[in-house]
């Protein structure tokens, strides 16, 4: 049997760690271990992995202690690595380097123009014309660290609606109409799985002329029917081709330097060969994908089979 152990927040024990996949990991021979937060993590083990999704200094120290101490435990992944997720310019770092084109499927990967404000109060609001934004705009947090907050989207319709925007450090990013269906790329080291989900609608030139100011939105991907493109619009979306899919997997893992993440991607609706990278999240929720246990199971089989060289 080979130990895993998991550091996890309860809420994601509850929604990750399902009897079906302890089962199945178990029938791998992979025994999965939940580590006691209240116990100096260096008091347990041994792990051939550690699995993790907790950003305390505290939790930290502890990793890199224990990985002194145990360095054949391999950890997934480092939390320097995974800091980067957590800022939603450095997140998207690793596309715009990648210059990724897919010349046979015709098909390219950007992320949107866009743009920081540090302080949407004091906002110079000619940067706008400098950086070439163009209305509607989508205000996201620029720490992504998995609070509330960070899930407090706007869409920004006009130079009012950045002024009404709360005042703390933002990314505005022009809304790309994108049919309501976003692409979830989920990859666990070299395993991935691409889902199609329901979105934002797209907003017409009519209803550009109606709506003034900013509207807030929260965590629009988890939005009930009505809320987002219907289902049947997810239904009928055609999947990105497998060949971007599989190389975007690829490259961003090999970027980003990290096994455990997902990519939200959207394609342009004036533009179908153009996609666009809107988001990358770390540890996100595997359990929604089908056989997940499957999916997961593979990548841990992986790990512990060649220690540190995944
Ligand atoms: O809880 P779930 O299953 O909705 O997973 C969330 C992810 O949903 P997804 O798998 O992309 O549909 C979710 O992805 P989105 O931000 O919705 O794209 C986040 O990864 C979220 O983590 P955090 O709040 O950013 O730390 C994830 O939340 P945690 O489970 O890690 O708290
Ligand atoms: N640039 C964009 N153009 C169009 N829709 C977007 C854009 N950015 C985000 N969205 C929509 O908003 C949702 C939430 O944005 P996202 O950046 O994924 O934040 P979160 O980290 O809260 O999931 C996306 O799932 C998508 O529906
Ligand atoms: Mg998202
Ligand atoms: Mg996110």
């Amino acid at each position: 049997m080979s130990r895993v152990g998991y550091a996890l927040e309860p809420k994601k024990v509850d929604t990750f760690i399902q009897p079906s996949f302890l089962h199945y990991a178990k029938q791998h021979s992979i025994d999965l271990i939940q580590i006691d937060l209240t116990i100096p993590l260096s008091q347990q083990g041994p792990f051939h992995c550690i699995l993790h999704k907790l950003h305390t200094q505290s939790w930290k120290n502890q990793l890199q202690e224990f990985s002194t101490k145990h360095p054949n435990t391999v950890i997934i992944d480092p939390p320097e690595l995974i800091d980067r997720l957590h800022n939603r310019i450095t997140m998207l770092e690793s596309v715009t380097q990648l210059q990724l084109s897919i010349q046979n499927e015709n098909a390219t990967v950007e992320i949107p123009n866009q743009v920081v404000v540090e302080e949407p109060i004091s906002f110079d609001l000619g940067s706008i014309e400098e950086h070439s934004l163009r209305f509607p705009l989508i205000a996201k947090p620029l720490e992504a660290n998995g609070t509330v907050d960070s899930h407090n989207l706007f869409l920004v319709f006009d130079r009012d609606g950045v002024k009404s925007l709360d005042n703390n450090p933002m990314v505005l990013q022009e809304f790309v109409n994108h049919g309501g269906v976003i692409f979830k790329i989920y990859v666990a080291g070299k395993q991935f799985k691409c889902v199609k989900r329901k979105s934002l609608n797209d907003i017409s030139q009519e209803k550009l002329k109606t709506i003034k100011g900013s509207v807030p939105f929260s965590q629009i991907s988890n939005l009930g029917e009505g809320d987002g493109g219907g289902s049947s619009a997810v239904d009928k979306a055609e999947m990105p081709p497998q060949s971007l899919v599989s190389e975007l997997a690829r490259v961003l893992r090999e970027r980003l330097g990290l096994n455990l993440f997902n990519v939200d991607v959207i394609r342009d609706g004036k533009n179908p060969g153009r996609y666009l990278v809107i988001d990358i999240n770390y540890f996100p929720g595997y359990a929604k994908l089908p056989s997940y246990e499957e999916f997961f199971t593979n990548f841990l089989m992986d790990v512990v089979q060649q220690p540190k060289s995944v």
